[in-house]
């Protein structure tokens, strides 16, 4: 399945995906931290690489519900087990809705994203969606064709955040997990 390049929910895959690896894409629901965290024996980390405010780009805005073009906050990480990245993450939320919500995304640095927005039942996670994530939207230490991505948006009153997290070669092998 080389083709999938538009993001797709379980019900709209065209055939269906090596059991673990609809599991890590569309199954498990909860915290990818806490996930890679077991998976690490706790030695997990979050390494912050970008974090600006830059138009988003039009699946973004789209899938947010924001105008195309509007500005929001962009936070690329890796998530890491033992030092290592196993995945690629890209966070994004529109500047009216973020300002208005009160998150403080830009204080965040190496602590996870995904414990502050578990920690707080207000958020609901939405549909989860994958894709074989563009290569050029990869940094370039990681550029790799064809890696699989989820995304979902965790919404909490007029707030979206936007998630989506690219699953690295390391972390299939970590995984013992054949894509
Ligand atoms: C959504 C989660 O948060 C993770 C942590 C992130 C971060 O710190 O920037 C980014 C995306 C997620 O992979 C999660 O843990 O499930």
């Amino acid at each position: 399945m080389s083709e999938i390049h538009d993001w797709l929910s379980a019900d709209r895959l065209p055939s269906p995906l090596d059991p673990a690896l609809h599991d890590w894409l569309y199954v498990d629901k909860g915290s990818l931290t806490r996930r890679l965290t077991e998976l690490a024996d706790g030695a997990f980390s979050v390494t912050p690489l970008h974090e600006a405010w830059q138009p988003l780009r039009a699946d973004e805005c789209a899938a947010l519900g924001v105008p195309a073009d509007s500005e929001g906050w962009v936070r690329e990480v890796y998530l890491c087990g033992h030092g290592q990245p196993w995945v690629f993450a890209r966070s994004v939320a529109a500047r009216a809705q973020l300002e208005d919500s009160g998150l403080d995304l830009q204080r965040l640095g190496n602590r996870s994203l995904g414990e502050l927005l578990f920690s707080d039942p207000a958020f609901a996670r939405g549909t989860l969606e994958a894709c074989h994530y563009p290569t050029r939207w990869l940094p370039d230490a990681c550029r790799v064709d064809g890696l699989w991505a989820r995304r979902s948006c965790f919404r909490q009153n007029r707030l979206g955040v936007l998630v989506a997290e690219v699953f690295l070669p390391e972390l299939w092998q970590a995984a013992a997990v054949t894509p």
